[in-house]
């Protein structure tokens, strides 16, 4: 009688290699699209693990009728795309999501290795998760309208952030963690309130633009830091796009939020998220969660 019962050892090597090409497929190829750089110890990963992530997308009613708004936008360069866009919301909206926020701030958190942790050394903020009424779903539609509509891309859940005097957000890309099927494609980081001295967005790799009118929206003094420092300006957006068309990470859009010297610095972040297989409006992933992703 043949011996089945023991296979070659090579075999069994190989069957384990299939089975984990196969599971590491499944799961998106985590990291082959992102071929920009691994990450230093420096620059946090601030993108939770993939199952929270997308329980916190939404996608914005679109029979909800949304007033009309105008604003103004400059581009900063057009590789990788970074834009300065003023207005992006009106004083109310801001002031708005700012009283939305009350009772609601909690200590902000990085994802490191996809724990969900808390360092004041990279991030010293507090954040508040927005509940989404009309008003705030609104800010969504603009947010996706802005972009075109790109197809299988929803908004993360928006998160407001609050900086007090030494509050920070140390060099960090909002893309780190992505994959062919799953991405933060891009970033509008709005700014709702800015009585404060200090706390600019900080883009070290890329250009301040020459012009001397841009020196309304960023630091143009001789103690700028290297690059280019948006100054918070109440309703003011800061939009970029994380990846190329290639679907790799850009690493010029590493960026800060400066230490606030003084008064209160209060941003929102509005993200967008690439996910394959999910068709919209109508394949909406979820509606609201109460996963505490930011
Ligand atoms: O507050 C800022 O200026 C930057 C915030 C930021 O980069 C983030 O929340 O990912
Ligand atoms: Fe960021």
């Amino acid at each position: 009688m043949a011996n089945n019962t023991k296979r070659p050892q090579w075999r069994t090597a190989v069957e384990v290699a299939v089975i984990s090409i196969v599971i590491y497929v499944a799961l998106g190829a985590p990291g082959l699209s992102s071929l920009g750089p691994t990450n230093n110890e420096n620059v946090k990963q601030s993108v939770p693990t993939a199952r929270a992530k997308i329980e916190s997308l939404v996608y914005p009613d679109e029979t909800l009728s949304c007033p009309s708004h105008k604003y103004g936008v400059h581009v900063v360069t057009s590789e990788p795309l970074v834009l300065y866009i003023d207005g992006f919301l009106s004083g109310e909206e801001a002031d708005y999501l700012v009283t939305q926020s009350q009772d609601k701030w909690q200590t902000s958190t990085i994802f490191n290795g996809g724990v969900e942790t808390t360092d004041d050394k990279v991030r010293k903020s507090e954040k508040a998760l927005i509940d989404r009424d009309d008003t705030v779903q609104c800010i969504e539609q603009r947010a996706l309208a802005f972009q075109g509509w790109p197809a299988e891309t929803f908004i993360e859940r928006l998160w407001t952030q609050r900086y007090n005097v030494t509050g920070h957000y140390a060099y960090h890309y909002d893309w780190a963690t992505a994959s062919k099927i799953s991405r933060r494609v891009s970033t509008f980081m709005v700014y709702l309130a800015a009585d404060c001295e200090g706390g600019g967005t900080q883009f070290p790799k890329i250009a301040r633009p020459k012009d001397a009118r841009w020196c309304e929206f960023v630091d143009c003094s001789p103690e700028a830091e290297e690059g280019v420092t948006f100054k918070p300006r109440k309703g003011a957006a800061v939009f970029w796009s994380n990846f190329d068309a290639a679907g790799r990470g850009y690493k010029d859009t590493i960026h800060a939020g400066l230490p606030v010297t003084s008064g209160t610095k209060i941003g929102l972040n509005i993200w967008s998220w690439y996910q394959a297989g999910h068709s919209t409006p109508q394949g909406h992933i979820s509606g609201p969660s109460t996963e505490h992703v930011a």
